[in-house]
């Protein structure tokens, strides 16, 4: 038996560090939501009880490392389960870029397992399971539109977006999240205004949105890496009705409502990184 499952990427509209915490963590406000950028999982079963994992990308590991192999081995152990399973994934998000790529493996093999393992498992109870793997794992359980508080587990749904064009650049640095909030001084920071991009998302208004895009993190990225805010300059010069940088970075992404406008910055950035991407949001949640 086998199960395909889809592991779209995830940007952030808007984030806020609040604080340290005494568990080391940062508490934060993200508005997050899911663009047509995906992974695909395939989810074969295996009678010997075995997890195994494969892929074709080098950036990642195919051991116990792999934050699938991670869901998988949790999943097994938490529900008693004696299957296995070979997880096969095809990586299409770029590393270490932002956008929550081995989140979002480790959440779709969650929900996939929960159907080839028959076990019957709440999203809810997924989402919190997926909270022990990483802090944007909860968020990619769901996907769709979200506020996600605490140390990002804590998530509250929220109306997609309306439609409009995702042009993405990761310049060809890897970032560490560890390293990037480690380097953040609060102090002077930059903070989004979360409750304003709440409210631009309930009254469906895109120049809300566009206009109340941030994060907190973008200084400390920009400050290591100055390519992020040359990408940033060209999609801003190319007519981006919104540019940020996402996660910890170092990948840039503009929303831009018009066709032409979003294909000229994705042409004007070709010539200039190697990573780029011209997506829709998906937005919309999974709700079995
Ligand atoms: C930057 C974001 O991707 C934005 O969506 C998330 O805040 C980070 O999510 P993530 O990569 O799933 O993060 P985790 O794997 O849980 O943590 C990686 C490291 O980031 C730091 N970290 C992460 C989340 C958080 N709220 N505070 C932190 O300080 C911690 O040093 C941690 O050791
Ligand atoms: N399935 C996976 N896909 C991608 N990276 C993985 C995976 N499993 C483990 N990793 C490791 O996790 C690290 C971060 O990868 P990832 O692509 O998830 O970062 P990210 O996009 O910055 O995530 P986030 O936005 O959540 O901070 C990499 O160094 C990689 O080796």
């Amino acid at each position: 038996m086998q199960i395909l499952e889809k592991a779209p990427a995830k940007i952030n509209l808007s984030l806020d560090v609040l604080h340290k915490r005494e568990d080391g963590f940062h508490e934060v406000e993200m508005v997050m939501t899911t663009i047509d950028l995906a992974d695909r999982i395939e989810l074969t079963y295996k009678p010997d009880g075995k997890i195994q994992v494969e892929s074709e990308s080098r950036f990642v590991p195919n051991d116990e490392r792999n934050l699938a192999y991670r869901a998988a081995k949790l999943l097994k152990d938490r529900y008693r389960v004696a299957h296995g399973v070979k997880i096969f994934i095809e990586k299409n998000i770029p590393v270490a870029a932002g956008l929550a790529g081995g989140s979002s493996d480790a959440a779709a093999v969650l929900r996939g397992l929960n159907r080839l393992w028959g076990l019957n498992a709440s999203m809810k109870e997924l989402a919190e399971l997926g909270a022990e793997i990483g802090s944007d794992v909860s968020f990619c359980v769901y996907g769709g539109t979200a506020l996600a508080t605490g140390r990002g587990e804590k998530i509250q749904h929220l109306p997609a977006p309306p439609p409009c064009w995702v042009v993405l650049a990761k310049p060809s640095v890897g970032v560490s999240t560890h390293s990037i909030y480690q380097a953040l001084s609060l102090e002077n920071a930059f903070h989004p205004d979360t409750a304003a991009m709440v409210e631009a998302l309930r009254t469906d208004s895109f120049e809300r949105i566009c206009s109340e895009v941030g994060n907190t993190l973008e200084a400390v990225t920009v400050g290591l890496h100055a390519e992020v805010d040359q990408i940033k300059e060209q999609m801003r010069q190319g007519g981006a009705d919104a540019v940020l940088m996402s996660g910890s970075g170092p990948t840039v992404f503009s929303l831009v409502a018009q066709d032409a406008r979003a294909q000229r910055i994705y042409n004007s950035l070709k010539g200039f990184c190697a990573e780029v991407y011209m997506v829709r949001m998906l937005g919309y949640r999974e709700t079995t």
